[in-house]
């Protein structure tokens, strides 16, 4: 059975992807299930280089070693085939009505998931202003912050819903309740 409906979330560096998307995991629990485009590039890479693949997939200092070298191996393999790890993850999803897409990065990425589910697709940006992302460990990194995997979708004006997770933001239920009002529907 495929999909009711798949989330995709994009924002900047410690703006809360996970945090929102883990939260909102939580709250559908069965219903959902978590898809990271980022997984297939990841598990690729730590069998090619001989890696632990959990501490790439956890967030600590020992991503941080790979991600440069990573970004530049995944934008090779998406010159040739800009849907090459969105397909991989999606055929690795479980079979559940909600898809919760948590690492949305680029047009392209948007683009193959139209092209594959239509009106399936909401995309929702989740924002935070610098400090914030500071205070949660952000420090910008020329090379990761400065290139396409970061910046992409910085000019993208086309979301379903903005949330802003930074000063000023409403409480985790709030947010989520926002969230949830995309599945009113379903
Ligand atoms: N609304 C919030 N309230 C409290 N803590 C938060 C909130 N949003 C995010 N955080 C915390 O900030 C840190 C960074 O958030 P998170 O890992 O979700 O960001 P991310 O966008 O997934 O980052 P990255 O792109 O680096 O993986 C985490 O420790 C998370 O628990």
């Amino acid at each position: 059975m495929p999909p009711r409906i798949i989330l995709l979330f994009s924002g900047k560096r410690k703006s809360g992807k996970d945090y929102l998307t883990d939260n909102l995991k939580k709250l559908l629990s069965d219903r959902s299930e978590v898809i990271k485009i980022s997984q297939p590039i990841k598990s690729h890479w730590a069998k090619e280089k001989n890696l632990n693949l959990n501490e790439l997939l956890s967030d600590g200092e020992y991503k941080e070693l790979y991600r440069i070298e990573m970004i530049k191996w995944s934008d090779e393999m998406r010159d040739q085939d800009y849907g090459c790890f969105c397909r991989v993850a999606c055929q690795n999803a479980a079979d559940k009505p909600i898809w919760i897409v948590s690492d949305i990065r680029r047009k392209t990425d948007i683009l193959w998931f139209k092209e594959n589910y239509g009106d399936l697709i909401r995309s929702i940006r989740i924002s935070a202003d610098l400090e914030t992302r500071k205070k949660r460990g952000f420090q910008f990194t020329s090379g990761v912050d400065d290139v396409t995997s970061e910046c992409d979708l910085d000019d993208y004006t086309d979301w379903d819903l903005v949330i802003n997770n930074g000063k000023g933001r409403q409480q985790l239920e709030e947010q989520l309740g926002s969230i949830l009002g995309l599945l009113s529907h379903l």
